[in-house]
């Protein structure tokens, strides 16, 4: 991974030479910080040892049970679902892998009325293994197929951790059960069991994937001149506190459009506290040239864009016309006008002082995509300890998970009369 902070040093007022040189400083003491962590093992910072401690065998010990699907049913949310989607949607398989992240009762049933249950793996993920929207998918999924006839003890892998109900019914049932590693927190578990069943099922090189991580974790110094990852945590934490508040995630690769859903939750999730953080907006390239990059170079200046790309790719070329005017593109490739709108919306964005920052990898594959999930993991972790940010703790999204819950009657939530009492409230309103 390589990320290249020209375009943001020549537009940002205020961010010299002079100014990164002294953020280096705190970078070299905050990655002392973190190296500590991962040796202690401690809460959050373990995520970042991962492409170490991550056991590929026990993952296809699991999988060996089962004959190659034609399908494979993630059921989880957040971090349970989108390390695995970001990964197994950016490669090419003939395994489908379908997500359930939500509880959307149409979607749901459309899902289900097309899914041949009897050769599809059913995947449940759930760190706390009480996730109410998991669950309950599960419980739908799980009647589907015993309506359509299959076993679903014999078609379901559950991935957990010690204790919930998740695990209880793995234990009863004599589910295949693999761990979720403690001290992990799901946006940071990409690179474990909760990402990496889903694309072993369907046929990719996980192992690839963990070199990718060891990449990036060998790529780890004390300075942000030497390390891609530290260079783009440290350059969105130096714009954030010079009023960049919405960093706009931007891939130049159709395959990528997860990983810029797995970066909100792991940008958003870890960094929003106390009044803190960067909002992270989805855009996708060159799509989004011809509708968001209007608000990026001419709205509030408020923004930083990431423009993510891989230097290799397909070679499709463009046909040679002789349609008037068109002859600039008769013979060159699809890559080669991918590139000329990458490098047209980098120049667009600098000519109007819109700091951008460019992430490159070599190729969207197996081991790329290992290591710049790791690399943003690590650029995440380092701007918390720039910003003293607590990390690796979500109390906002606790609060209304259990708020839903107790809207349910399904736990002790003393604020829940409240909620309700609101609730009625608006509804009177309404
Ligand atoms: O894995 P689970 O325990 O089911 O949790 C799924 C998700 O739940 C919450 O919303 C957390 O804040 C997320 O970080 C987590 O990824």
């Amino acid at each position: 991974m390589n990320v290249d902070l020209g375009n943001t040093i020549e537009t940002t007022p205020g961010l010299t030479d002079e100014t990164l040189d002294r953020l280096d400083d705190r970078v070299a003491a905050a990655h002392d910080r973190i190296v500590a962590g991962m040796e202690a093992d401690e809460f959050g910072y373990a995520a970042l040892t991962l492409p170490e401690t991550t056991d590929p065998e026990a993952i296809r010990a699991v999988m060996d049970q089962f004959d190659r699907p034609a399908a494979v049913l993630t059921v989880g949310i957040g971090g349970s679902a989108l390390g695995a989607a970001a990964i197994s949607n950016a490669l090419e398989s003939d395994v489908d892998a379908h997500f359930l992240d939500n509880v959307d009762p149409d979607a749901v049933d459309a899902l289900l009325a097309d899914l041949p249950l009897a050769e599809t793996v059913v995947n449940v993920v759930s760190k706390s293994g009480t996730t109410a929207e998991t669950l309950a998918n599960f419980l739908v999924v799980r009647e589907a197929m015993a309506e359509a006839g299959v076993d679903w003890t014999e078609r379901t892998i559950v991935t957990t951790g010690e204790e919930g109900n998740l695990r209880s019914l793995a234990d009863e049932h004599g589910l295949p059960a693999l761990d979720v590693p403690d001290g992990v927190p799901g946006r940071f578990s990409a690179l474990s069991t909760v990402g990496l069943v889903v694309p072993a099922l369907q046929g990719h090189d996980i192992e690839a994937v963990l070199a990718g991580g060891r990449d990036g974790m060998d790529a780890l110094a004390g300075s942000l001149y030497e390390s891609p990852a530290y260079a783009y945590g440290a350059a969105t934490y130096a714009l954030a506190e010079r009023g960049a508040l919405t960093n706009a995630v931007m891939p130049y690769a159709e395959s990528l459009e997860t990983f810029a859903e797995w970066f909100a939750q792991l940008w958003a999730e870890s960094l929003g506290k106390d009044g803190l953080g960067q909002t992270p907006a989805r855009a996708l390239g060159a799509t989004d040239q011809h509708s968001q990059l209007q608000l990026y170079r001419a709205g509030p200046p408020d923004k930083i864009v990431s423009l993510i790309r891989p230097t290799e790719r397909a070679d499709t070329t463009i046909p040679e016309t002789d349609l008037d005017g068109l002859a600039y593109l008769g013979g060159s490739s699809l890559a080669d006008l991918l590139d000329a709108e990458f490098a047209a919306t980098e120049a667009s964005l600098a000519a109007a002082d819109v700091p951008n920052i460019r992430v490159e990898i070599e190729r969207v594959d197996e081991r790329s995509l290992g290591e710049l999930l790791y690399g943003m993991e690590a650029a995440c972790v380092l701007y918390g300890e720039l910003a003293s940010i607590s990390t690796f703790t979500q109390p906002a999204v606790e609060w209304g998970k259990k708020a839903a819950r107790g809207l349910l009657g399904g736990g002790d939530f003393p604020e829940a009369d409240a909620v309700a009492d609101k609730r009625e409230l608006r509804i009177e309103q309404s």
